[in-house]
């Protein structure tokens, strides 16, 4: 079927020359602007696919547009279409040796870093206690981020053993994480995703010929959902097109819902300014939606002050009302849900036309509760990410074992199934490893004909990793880890195990490595499909099966559904509790509008009375009462004393917003008077609770005091 461009998105696809900003609505034919654009670039002007780069959002985002610019181009070679992160990675695997990293470098994975903090933690007596695992990483990712910006310079430049000196002789439990973190990275030439970003832009940095040579190569250069780039991939696309001068952006301000990851609209708003010529589209003819639910989204996202204005406008016939529910407790909305699932699938829809979204995963568990007794098909989008299940990992660390014979992995899979290499015998192998400094599958090679390693079997592993590491290359990868996940005994052992959960995942994770295989092309090495796959996730994945789709709205950016449900649009729930500034409030209602906006046909809002967990009375959300209920129609209203209290509690949730935004805050340091307790110095101010910690001069011990306080400045002499 031939697809046919509009006016504004026919003046994106021809417009290649020179900087071009598309300011696009929700539904206003992105995807399909950009994969033109790609096409004509490469149809009519003759560009080499190899010569553009198009990044995504997601790779899930990236597949599809493979798949398109493929269909359009009916070439193979679909060029660097990929995110960020990916780009990176091929950058890397090109030119890491810049910075001294073997071309085999790994990138890492959420599980990959637990595993090294395990190791950590044991070394150096560290707890659970003293720090989760995911607090870690946090922890880790906001040092690399903040605190210690410059961090790369020592994981290129120190040697393995400073590196390792400088993390024995940390005290403090985030120095000990830290280096240990840096010296385990370093010692299998890891990468994680901040790395993959810092190494390439220090690389650019520092060697002018390799920079020269990418900015020569991409001679064109489209980015997606631009509203929601960080100053770091803002850095390194500014240098990749600072020679041909070719960028074109695409995004919608309306739909920024990364700022808390670092993400920042001024890139896409101030874009003219920083690159002065810049033409820029406007896109607002809404393919997606009817017009009965771009008038709820637009009547919404009005409410945002901060905002450039632009209607969006539908393109597709008038359909049904957008339906309001006001449930009296959540199990009850939950049965409305399933009653209005029930009468789409009379009116022909299918399970999996029908999504369900809410803005976080702990209001699912009475919904699937019910979705249970009804015997609804569903299938949740994160919550445990696919790719850092079990099987999913101990398959991964199989094929990367075979490729790289790293320690990570070889430690993850030894006795995985049984050979009798426990505890104690790991041990051995780690301490023989570290004494004559080679690798764990070395030390393994050496001892497996000693006493200690005759009952296991060490040699039956080392015959089948040998055979395998000799020839991965010169086969597709999904036949290597089939044949893996056959010979090494896995597979037996969960169909011994009896967890036909895990084997069907196991199946469809092979069915992906397949679909990859076949969507980038030839040139499918494993190492080309492991790096890739550190980076893939839940959304990534394509669900085929017949039911429907729960997930959060995060995760639903980008995506379409026939039938939406957004459930829960409760004060406290929707927006969430944690909202305490005006723009984290107008980041809450884009995020309300991004998921209404995924709606093709019907929309249907709900919320549920209630108790919050602190026993606080649930309101319906600010953002259902401010939609002109006319837009609307309420299948059950919410009583108009309820309205009232509910009208009244926003009101004044607004009035403090409003209030903290114009109160100054006092920086750390600071000498204030306090009305009572005098005067004192700001020790630290925490943001999180809105309280300053103030040493008073005439008490021992400091207190925290709210940011609400009269206090005033004391003027230093
Ligand atoms: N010119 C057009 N004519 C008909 N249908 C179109 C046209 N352009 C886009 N569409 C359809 O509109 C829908 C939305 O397009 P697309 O997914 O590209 O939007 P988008 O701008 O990326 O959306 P969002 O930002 O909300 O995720 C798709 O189903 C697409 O096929």
């Amino acid at each position: 079927m031939e697809e046919t461009l509009n006016a504004a998105q026919t003046q994106a696809v021809m417009t290649t020359e020179g900087y071009v900003r598309v300011i696009a609505g929700a539904g206003s034919g992105k995807t399909r602007a950009l994969s033109h654009r790609f096409a004509y670039l490469v149809n009519d002007l003759g560009i080499l696919p190899g010569r553009i780069l198009c990044v995504t959002f997601t790779n899930k985002a990236a597949n599809e547009m493979r798949r398109r610019i493929h269909q359009l181009t009916g070439d193979n070679d679909t060029g660097y279409v990929s995110t960020f992160h990916g780009f990176c990675v091929s950058v890397l695997q090109e030119d890491a040796h810049a910075v001294s990293y073997p071309k085999q470098f790994m990138v890492l994975d959420n599980g990959d870093i637990d595993q090294m903090l395990g190791i950590i933690y044991e070394e150096r007596g560290l707890t659970l206690q003293d720090m989760t695992f995911a607090q870690a990483r946090d922890r880790i990712e906001i040092e690399k981020i903040f605190n210690r910006p410059q961090y790369y310079i020592d994981m290129i430049n120190m040697d393995l053993e400073t590196l390792h000196q400088k993390y024995l002789a940390a005290e403090e439990p985030m120095d000990i994480i830290f280096y240990g973190y840096l010296y385990q990275e370093k010692k299998c030439f890891g990468l994680d995703y901040n790395d993959l970003i810092k190494f390439t832009l220090y690389i650019f940095e520092q060697n002018d010929a390799i920079r020269l040579k990418w900015q020569e190569r991409l001679e064109y250069i489209m980015i997606d959902e631009f509203q929601d780039i960080d100053q770091l991939q803002y850095d390194l696309m500014r240098v990749l097109a600072g020679y041909h001068k070719n960028l074109f952006v695409v995004g919608d301000p309306d739909q920024t819902i990364y700022t808390w990851r670092g993400a920042n609209v001024k890139f896409l708003l101030d874009f003219d300014k920083d690159f002065p010529g810049t033409k820029t589209i406007l896109m607002t003819q809404n393919y997606r939606s009817t017009p009965q639910i771009l008038n709820v989204c637009n009547d919404l996202i009005r409410h945002n002050r901060t905002r450039i204005e632009k209607n969006l406008e539908s393109m597709v016939g008038p359909g049904a009302p957008v339906l309001a529910h006001h449930a009296a407790s959540e199990e009850k909305q939950a049965q409305w849900i399933v009653s209005q699932i029930r009468r789409r699938l009379e009116h022909g829809m299918h399970y999996r036309d029908i999504a369900i979204l809410y803005r976080a995963h702990y209001v699912t568990r009475s919904l699937e509760e019910v979705l249970i007794k009804e015997k609804i098909p569903y299938m949740i989008y994160s919550g445990m990410p696919f790719f850092e299940r079990r099987e999913i990992k101990d398959a991964l660390s199989y094929l990367r074992a075979a490729v790289y014979l790293d320690d990570l992995s070889i430690a993850r899979i030894l006795n995985v199934p049984k050979r009798n290499i426990g505890k104690t015998r790991m041990e051995t192998l780690r301490t023989y490893a570290d004494t004559h400094s080679i690798s764990l599958y070395e030390a393994l090679k050496q001892l497996a004909g000693t006493d200690s390693f005759r009952r296991t079997k060490a040699h039956e592993f080392i015959e089948l990793m040998d055979a395998f590491h000799a020839e991965y290359d010169r086969r597709p990868v999904s036949e290597v880890l089939a044949d893996l996940m056959n010979r090494s005994g896995y597979e037996r052992m969960l169909r011994t195990e009896g967890s036909q959960d895990r084997l069907d995942n196991l199946a469809e994770l092979k069915q992906s490595v397949f679909e990859y295989e076949t969507t980038i092309g030839e040139e499918t090495s494993a190492e080309h499909y492991l790096r890739h796959a550190a980076l893939f996730s839940n959304s990534d994945l394509d669900d085929r099966q017949d039911r429907i789709k729960l997930m959060t709205v995060h995760t639903a950016k980008g995506l379409e559904f026939p039938v939406v449900f957004l459930c829960s649009l409760n004060e406290g729930i929707f927006p969430s509790k944690k909202t305490r500034t005006l723009q984290a409030m107008e980041e809450e209602r884009r995020l309300a509008f991004v998921a209404m906006t995924r709606a093709q046909q019907y929309l249907l809002l709900s919320e549920a009375e209630g108790k919050n967990l602190d026993h606080s009375f649930r309101y319906p959300s600010r953002f259902l009462l401010e939609i002109d209920p006319q837009l609307m129609e309420y299948t059950r209203r919410p009583s108009e004393k309820l309205l009232k209290e509910a009208n009244a509690y926003i009101g004044r949730q607004e009035q403090r917003l409003l209030e903290d935004a114009q109160r100054v805050i006092y920086a750390k340091g600071t000498r204030i008077v306090h009305p009572v307790f005098g005067e004192g110095t700001i020790l630290e101010t925490d943001e999180d609770t809105k309280a300053y910690l103030i040493q008073f001069d005439t008490m021992a011990t400091p207190r925290k005091i709210t940011f609400r306080a009269k206090l005033k400045t004391l003027q230093t002499k």
